[in-house]
């Protein structure tokens, strides 16, 4: 096949996407990273070559937009929009988690639902792809606020979902509280007590590691990173940014593991703490999380010695390997020139979609390992997975046990990405993940017909 053929088909087809999907950059752009390196591959097989089978996957199963209505503490009416976006379910129920953030739309929510589907696959269990959150901002929110719309947001969701159908969890602003709110209205509705949500609280069905799976996860998938270039996370120094969840299980990972983190940041700017954010350090960042201030700035409270950036990215502090570990396009072309010239070795993205796609074509075009969240985050959604499982079986697992299922996980993934993604002398694991995790998704989609 012509490259000029390839490129034509990849034109073709995303002039086809653009027109039924306008008005939608994100979605667009995660399809497009898509479509750039698993067109190719398409196009050498006789099996999937006409069977529509990208553009079957672009096109969600099933949207639901749905209102939502509450009551703040000033008996003021409020009204929000929620989603659940059913990307697809060819190789099991759907899943995925649900944000709440006033960044939440349509567009956002498809591109997360359909990162998802690859994602889901890459783990080898048997999950389907969905996404779902709503506008809501739970900043500044009381606690009985957030009760009260996450009962409302429940009110409508549960008609759509249940543990063989569709099984959400967590994301941006959706934590162990918001899930807790989530099941309870589920139970009171539906009057069950299943599996329906995962990153439940240990007293009611909850997995041992899931809060910090997807930060243990990215590191698991960095460390063997690493190794295909004889270096290790020992000794080395990181920036991350965010500090949420993924963020906090992250750094608690690599201190575990010997490195260095010395950056975290939030929507007000970044830290930079010289000696490292280890120990009680690492605990802080919970509290500073649950404070619902979202100022990473607060950081100096405790640790004043440190060193607070105001409107500023993290990107532009020295480093080996960089872990983007807040939202989507975080990091575009002129962080990834900065982070290469100061000599990182390795980027892995532990958010969703956080490298624009001109840094990630940098990243390549450099020869500098670079991992997609899809691969290198899929750790959380895996252990989600795996907390399905023992809520089937009635059981629960040790962390131990957790962990060393989560480390094989994260280990069969860069094997996958490897074998897909293998060139010359790099590993392009864009190529990699996107083959590797559409590979399944297809030959399921083939077996069951014109689905
Ligand atoms: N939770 C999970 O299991 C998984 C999460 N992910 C992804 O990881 C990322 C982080 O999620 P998680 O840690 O769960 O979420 P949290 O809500 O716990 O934390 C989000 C973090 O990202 C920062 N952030 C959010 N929006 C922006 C923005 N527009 N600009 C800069 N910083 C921002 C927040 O800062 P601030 O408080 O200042 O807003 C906060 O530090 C997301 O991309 C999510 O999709 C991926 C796989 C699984
Ligand atoms: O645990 C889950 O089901 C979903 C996690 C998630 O939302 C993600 O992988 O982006």
């Amino acid at each position: 096949m012509q490259n000029i053929d390839v490129e034509k088909r990849i034109d073709e087809f995303m002039t086809w996407v653009e027109k039924r999907n306008p008005n939608e950059p994100e979605f667009l752009q995660a399809v497009k990273e898509v479509a750039t390196t698993v067109i190719p591959y398409i196009l050498t097989n006789e099996d999937y070559d006409g069977m529509k089978l990208l553009e079957r996957m672009t096109e969600p199963e099933r949207v639901i937009i749905f209102r939502v209505v509450w009551q703040d503490d000033q008996h003021e009416v409020q009204v929000n929009r929620g989603y659940r976006v059913q990307m697809n379910s060819a190789i099991g129920q759907y899943k995925g988690g649900l944000r709440f953030d006033p960044s939440v739309n349509l567009s956002v929510m498809k591109f997360l639902a359909f990162e998802q589907v690859f994602k889901n696959s890459l783990t080898t269990l048997p999950m389907g792809g969905a996404k779902g959150g709503s506008d809501f901002d739970p900043v500044g929110k009381s606690d009985p606020e957030i009760m009260r719309f996450c009962q409302a947001f429940m009110t409508e969701l549960a008609k759509h979902i249940g543990p063989n159908l569709d099984v959400p969890a967590g994301d941006i602003g959706v934590g162990a509280r918001e899930v807790g709110y989530l099941f309870g209205q589920y139970k009171r509705i539906r009057n069950e007590f299943t599996g329906v949500l995962t990153g439940k609280g240990l007293a009611y069905g909850g997995s041992l590691i899931r809060p910090e799976a997807t930060g243990y996860g990215v590191v698991y998938f960095c460390e063997q990173m690493l190794r295909t270039i004889q270096q290790e996370i020992k000794g080395k120094i990181f920036t991350v940014s965010g500090f949420g969840n993924v963020a906090w299980g992250v750094i608690k990972k690599i201190d575990q593991l010997g490195g260095k983190v010395v950056t975290i940041s939030g929507l007000d700017g970044y830290i930079y703490d010289a000696d490292g954010i280890s120990g009680e350090k690492i605990d802080y960042l919970l509290t500073l999380r649950n404070s619902g201030n979202n100022r990473v700035e607060d950081y100096l409270l405790k640790y004043p010695e440190a060193i607070f950036h105001a409107g500023k990215k993290p990107w532009e502090v020295k480093c080996d390997v960089a872990i983007p570990s807040a939202t989507q396009n975080e990091l575009d072309l002129e962080d990834a020139k900065t982070l290469v010239e100061n000599g990182c070795i390795c980027i892995t993205e532990a958010a969703n979609m956080p490298c624009t796609l001109e840094a990630i074509n940098y990243f390549i075009d450099h020869k500098i390992l670079f991992s997609p969240g899809k691969a290198s985050n899929a750790g959380g959604v895996a252990t989600s997975g795996l907390e399905m499982t023992q809520n089937s079986i009635r059981m629960n697992w040790t962390a131990d046990e957790v962990d060393a299922k989560l480390k094989a996980i994260m280990v069969n993934i860069h094997h996958l990405c490897q074998e897909y993604g293998q060139e010359a002398d790099y590993v392009n694991y864009v190529k990699g993940a996107n083959i590797a995790g559409f590979v399944k998704v297809a030959d399921a989609m083939l077996a069951q017909g014109l689905v």
